[in-house]
Order: C-alpha cells, then sequence, then structure tokens
C-alpha cells in the first residue's frame, strides 16, 4: 500500500548545490575500476519502458568484492532515528561524499557513458536511436552527480517506500556545468551469491490513468521485484514521473550499494 504523502528519500536532498558546506572530508582512496567487461560484452535491459533499466555485470564480481572489503574500512553513520518530517525512514549505514573525480570515473572509465549515450547502439541492447535518447534520459546527459552515495544494510534494516526528487548540480569543470539529476543510479554489489537475502528493490507502478476512480475491488499494477545481482547497475527515472519504490528488508547478510544519479545539462 502506497503511503499517503509523498514520502522523499532525504538523501538526494542533500545534493552540493543546496546543501549547506560540509565539513571538508578526505577523499577515498578509492581502488581502482578494474577488472571490468569490455564495452561490447555489457547491454542495457528495459525493464519497464521509460522507467527502469538494468544493465548486468556493470562491475565485474571481483571489482564488487574488493569494493565492499574496501568501502567497509569508510566512516558509514547509521540513520539517524526519527525522519523529518516528509522523509521515508531509511534504516542503514551511510556514506556520502561530494567527489566529481570518483563520478567521473564511474561515468567514463567504465562502459556506462557509451551506453547511456548510444555510441555502442549496435550492441547496447536498447532499441532507442542515439538522437532519441535525450527524450529517455530527460535531456543531454553530461555525467554523473558527484554526490556519492554509499549503503551497508545489515540483517533487519531497509529503505521504505519514497520518490527520489530531481535535485540541480554543478559539475565542476573548466567551465564548470548546471545540471539537473534525472534518473538514479542503484549500484548493487551483493547478492545472494555473497550471502546477502532479501534486500529487493521494488517499484510500485501506478494505475493506469482512468482506472483509479473505478470500483476499489480492481487490483493495482503488480510490483516489479528486482532481486540482488552483484554487479548490476540499475537506473531509474525520478523527480517528477518517478515510481513509488523501496529497499526491502535484508533478512540475512549485508546488502551494499553505490548510489549516484544521471545529470542532464539544465
Ligand atoms: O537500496 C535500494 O534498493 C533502494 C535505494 C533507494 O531507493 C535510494 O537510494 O533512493
Ligand atoms: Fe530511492
Amino acid at each position: 500500500m502506497p503511503p499517503k504523502g509523498r514520502r522523499k528519500d532525504a538523501a538526494t536532498q542533500c545534493a552540493p548545490s543546496k546543501a549547506p558546506p560540509r565539513a571538508e572530508q578526505p577523499r577515498p582512496n578509492w581502488p581502482v575500476l578494474h577488472p571490468l567487461l569490455s564495452d561490447a560484452d555489457l547491454h542495457m535491459h528495459e525493464l519497464l519502458a521509460g522507467h527502469i533499466v538494468t544493465i548486468a555485470n556493470f562491475w565485474t564480481s571481483t571489482l564488487c568484492k574488493n569494493y565492499t572489503s574496501f568501502l567497509s574500512s569508510l566512516p558509514l553513520t547509521t540513520t539517524p532515528g526519527k525522519p523529518k518530517r516528509g522523509d521515508a525512514v531509511r534504516v542503514n549505514d551511510r556514506f556520502q561524499i561530494d567527489d566529481p573525480a570518483f563520478a567521473e570515473q564511474l561515468w567514463s572509465g567504465t562502459a556506462l557513458r557509451d551506453l547511456v549515450l548510444g555510441n555502442l547502439e549496435e550492441t547496447d541492447g536498447l532499441s532507442i536511436p542515439k538522437d532519441s535518447r535525450q527524450a529517455l534520459w530527460g535531456g543531454e546527459v553530461v555525467g554523473l552527480n558527484p554526490n556519492i552515495r554509499i549503503y551497508r544494510y545489515s540483517k533487519g534494516q531497509f529503505f521504505d517506500q519514497h520518490y527520489d526528487d530531481s535535485n540541480n548540480v554543478t559539475i565542476p569543470g573548466t567551465p564548470p556545468i548546471q545540471a539537473r539529476t534525472t534518473w538514479t543510479l542503484l549500484l548493487y554489489l551483493t547478492s545472494a551469491a555473497t550471502g546477502c537475502i532479501g534486500g529487493e528493490t521494488v517499484f510500485y507502478p501506478d494505475p493506469a490513468p482512468g482506472k483509479k476512480s473505478r470500483s476499489k475491488k480492481e487490483s493495482p499494477p503488480d510490483p516489479i521485484v528486482v532481486e540482488l545481482e552483484i554487479g548490476m547497475a540499475l537506473l531509474h527515472r525520478h523527480g517528477a514521473d518517478c515510481m513509488l519504490h523501496e529497499g526491502r528488508e535484508v533478512l540475512e547478510g549485508e546488502k551494499w550499494v553505490i548510489r549516484s544519479d544521471l545529470c542532464v545539462r539544465r
């Protein structure tokens, strides 16, 4: 059952341009993004047209395992007990940093840029020509949100139903690019294969227009349950057209996720 108000993901509200200046945090010494599959071996899959796209094996399981052990050394902060009014309940440990260089690595140092921009059109799995992609992504994609979030969910932790907001961000450079986030990026570093049970990301599609007013007995569309898959990237549209979604409770083991967003020029 969807919650009454439009609960927001408080995380996205901390985008650089809106947030008060944070105490200078040292940049993590991120391990190199290696090994990775070659671009030609990766494909996008539209799980729900116009809303959810996945890329299996975006990161190899070796890289994911290196990362989870590295990320465990970062100072993660457990969610403060009570969310602010209108914010979703998120119960997990999080590390958040503005790191444009890492965002750039995730974008250009992997297959993501070429896949999203349609530079590998023949093989990328989306049957959308390069020049029509701007409509899908909400504009000219210029990179990833420098605001990187790392989540660790242990047994019993979850992210309650919410919508992700679109935020204005500045991507540093010469000149800096004024951008806006349009799609959420989730990169799963763990799965049942690493002992994590539960923790699926679940989307609740809206009933088709016109159906809302019909008999209450009419059942809403089935939720879309995305099982964790090690190394899989998931993109979903956010902002005004964001689907209600949640990270289900982890029942066993640990779920690790890297979160950023696609940014378009504004
Ligand atoms: O961890 C998940 O499965 C969902 C995370 C999420 O919804 C978010 O970061 O906004
Ligand atoms: Fe979300």
